[in-house]
């Protein structure tokens, strides 16, 4: 099911989530005295929670169980949080797995039980944020009476501001205003990748729409209406310098797969786009192709469908955009004006809010003086002022599934004139968290076939039985473009695994962050209240920090992303809302306090940083307690990044040594591979670029259609 996009917020007597209770003035970080401010008693009374769950629970990096909890014990210091082994003991809504986990590996280990916690099957995720400008469309301020309805219209702080400029936009004063789960008689808003909990406790697998059908539906609505973002011309195009290693993109092998592979070619100029977008492309900063653009950019030309993986911050946002927008002004795309029913000719589809707006406001600049309009949707946002967007002209729709789900569901969007379908973190839309919505979104009254359409699928990781799942997808003849190795880390960041016991990470991250002084830093954990509490530590060691998870409200997180970006709060604690996508200027670190469950998710995250050829640094807190199993899987990401391996983490991993685990298939968590190629053979392999493979047509293998 669904995604993010929960027009309610869901007020429950009984979440399982801790909610911090903020006292005004007992700490405070930020610039205007935003307050993250809890008692120390609210801390003390987070006992409900997180305990230790069985080894067995977290028997493999990259199962389908969720790895389980690390207690973070943090008892033995000025807080007493709860029981001696660990702060609280973790709810069953608190973890905010990300895909991989709810992908679930069901080959091993099954796919998790229903609600053991959000990764599990429905949940949704939510989160990326950050944001630059953005054009016609957004907001137009004025409430539209037809939709405003009794929608309210509140609104504040958003996620769209410059790049480089801070958010200007966001809402005084509330950087840290933690509303885990519905404690607080609020329930916060739940995304779409969060779970929701229902009345009687227990997790829902409903959709909103499902909910709302069957009278489930509690809590006041969501009116949160995102400021729009800049319009001038110089937010637009803001962006950050390409790093250094930039160049050394040419020297990655490609290896392409599938039938009559278009070359690749070598300079924009030679994909031969129009003049708007040529100067769109420059006015962007891009000189030079980066490899994925090389490659994808004449197949998606060449009317082909697509599945790429490349790694982390190498531009698979343009790779897409620029050859579907050049498509469209060939074809002589029409502006789109006022209509009730908008036929958009794109469909753009990404897990989290923060990122499927990242992505609009990419489309937005590439599209900048031509008549195509982007818009953009997402849940904890206004329905009405997702409606009034839409009506108002879309040739490019960019959503998060369950919005997107709501929307057609109340024909604001017809599907009729698509042809184009992108899934952006394409494994992690086919997952089990919203595979089913996107299954869905294919099999829409009116959606035009798998042959009439281009699909396109971009990600930096693409495990095995997840590119068997596409092949619902595609078209049987789809070409498989992987850049360096699928599913590898970033080679611009420097990887460092401590080891560090759960006792020991608060004294730990402390120190690290006063060495890196005010450089900006992601630092993830494994559940929400866990960021939560994290943050307040942070804050209360004056260390300014904002955070993001799945229980905030989706203002909060666009106004933390906004406090990041800017620079106000250096420091940002994030569940695996945030691992995905996000592309920030000058993330210089990542820090894993918590170990994710899959070398996907810590591929992602680490991606955060060391983007477009710029250098980034990730710390992992590797805790011998509870993570000696993630060692053999992590000792192959370090050694395939060319990275150096600690000896004692060898040793870990030879003494958990699992038979089987060659490390070079993904039982395989980390390399993956055209999957079709398992049963044809053929492939070639490309340095830099420039030739390509010739598969046997998957259409001879009954499995691919
Ligand atoms: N050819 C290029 N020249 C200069 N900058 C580029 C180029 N292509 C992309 N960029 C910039 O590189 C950054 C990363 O791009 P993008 O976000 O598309 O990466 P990604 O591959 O989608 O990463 P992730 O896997 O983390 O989602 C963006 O700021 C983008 O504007």
């Amino acid at each position: 099911m669904g995604d993010e996009d929960w027009e309610a917020e869901i007020i429950k007597p009984h979440m399982s989530s801790y909610v911090p209770v903020f006292e005004k003035d007992r700490y405070s970080s930020g610039a205007h005295g935003d307050t993250f401010n809890r008692t120390l008693a609210s801390l003390s009374e987070m006992d409900d929670g997180y305990s230790r769950r069985d080894h067995f629970m977290r028997s493999r990096f990259a199962s389908g169980r969720s790895l389980g909890n690390r207690d973070p014990g943090f008892s033995n210091n000025k807080f007493e949080e709860g029981d001696s082994c660990g702060f609280w003991r973790e709810s069953s809504n608190d973890r905010e797995d990300n895909q991989t986990r709810n992908r679930g590996f069901s080959k091993r280990d099954g796919y998790q039980d229903g609600n053991d916690s959000e990764a599990s099957g429905s949940f949704r995720r939510s989160g990326r944020g950050s944001y630059r400008g953005c054009r016609g469309g957004f907001g137009l301020g004025s409430p539209n009476s037809k939709y405003e309805q009794d929608e309210g219209t509140q609104r504040s702080g958003g996620i769209f501001g410059s790049r480089r400029s801070a958010l200007s936009g966001v809402g005084k004063g509330d950087a840290y205003q933690s509303r885990s789960g519905s404690g607080s008689g609020r329930g916060g808003y739940k995304g779409l990748n969060e779970e929701v909990i229902t009345a009687s406790g227990k997790n829902s697998w409903k959709s909103e729409a499902e909910r709302r059908e069957s009278g489930d539906t509690q809590g006041p609505k969501v009116t949160y209406i995102p400021p729009p973002p800049p319009e001038d011309e110089d937010s637009i195009f803001a962006h950050y310098q390409t790093g250094i290693n930039f160049d050394k993109y040419d020297t990655i092998l490609v290896e392409v797969s599938g039938h009559d592979v278009p070359p690749a070619i070598l300079t924009f100029e030679e994909a031969n786009l129009c003049q708007t977008l040529n100067s769109n492309i420059a006015k962007a900063g891009y000189t030079k192709l980066t490899p994925v653009q090389k490659y994808s950019i004449p197949i998606v030309l060449g009317g082909r469908d697509l599945m790429a993986c490349a790694q982390t911050g190498s531009g698979k946002t343009a790779a897409f955009l620029l050859p579907i927008l050049a498509h469209m002004m060939r074809d002589g795309v029409t502006a789109s004006r006022f209509k009730e029913l908008q036929e958009p000719e794109c469909i753009i589809v990404a897990p989290t809010r923060e990122l499927i707006s990242q992505i609009y406001l990419e489309a937005r600049k590439f599209s900048f003086g031509t008549c195509v309009r982007a818009v953009v949707i997402y849940g904890g946002t206004q329905l009405g002022h997702s409606i009034r967007q839409i009506v108002q002209g879309c040739n490019i729709l960019c959503a998060t599934p369950g919005r997107l789900m709501d929307i057609i569901g109340k024909e604001k969007i017809g599907l009729r004139q698509v042809k184009y379908i992108v899934l952006d973190e394409a494994d992690r839309m086919l997952d089990m968290g919203f595979g089913p919505e996107m299954k869905k979104l294919i099999s829409c009254p009116g959606m035009p076939s798998k042959e009439q359409r281009q699909t396109l699928m971009f990600s930096a990781t693409f495990p095995e039985e997840i590119q068997r799942l596409a092949g619902e997808f595609l078209k049987s003849n789809y070409l498989f473009v992987a850049v360096g190795q699928v599913g590898g880390a970033c080679r611009d960041v420097q990887q460092t695994i401590l080891q560090v016991g759960q006792y020991s990470k608060r004294e730990k991250l402390v120190e690290i962050l006063r060495n890196i002084g005010d450089e900006r830093t992601m630092v993830f954990v494994e559940t929400k209240k866990k960021a939560d509490f994290i943050a307040t530590f942070l804050c209360q060691e004056k260390i300014s920090t904002t955070s993001i998870h799945g229980d905030r409200e989706q203002r909060e997180r666009e106004q933390a992303l906004g406090d990041f970006r800017c620079g106000k709060c250096p420091v940002l604690v994030a569940t695996s809302v945030a691992a995905r996508g996000l592309d920030i200027e000058n993330v210089q670190h990542v820090i894993n306090f918590d170990l994710p469950s899959t070398t996907d998710e810590y591929v992602h995250r680490i991606g955060r940083t060391g983007r477009c050829g710029n250098t980034g640094r990730a710390i992992s807190f590797f805790d011998t307690e509870s993570d000696n199993h993630l060692a053999q899987p992590l000792v192959k990401v370090l050694s395939d990044a060319q990275q150096d391996v600690p000896a004692w983490l060898e040793e870990i991993a030879f003494s958990m040594y699992v038979p089987g685990f060659s490390g070079s298939t993904r039982g395989n968590v980390f390399v993956s591979i055209d999957t079709r190629k398992n049963y044809q053979g053929k492939s070639s392999l490309n340095a830099a670029g420039f030739s390509s493979s010739q598969a046997p047509n998957p259409v001879d293998d009954e499995s691919w259609d």
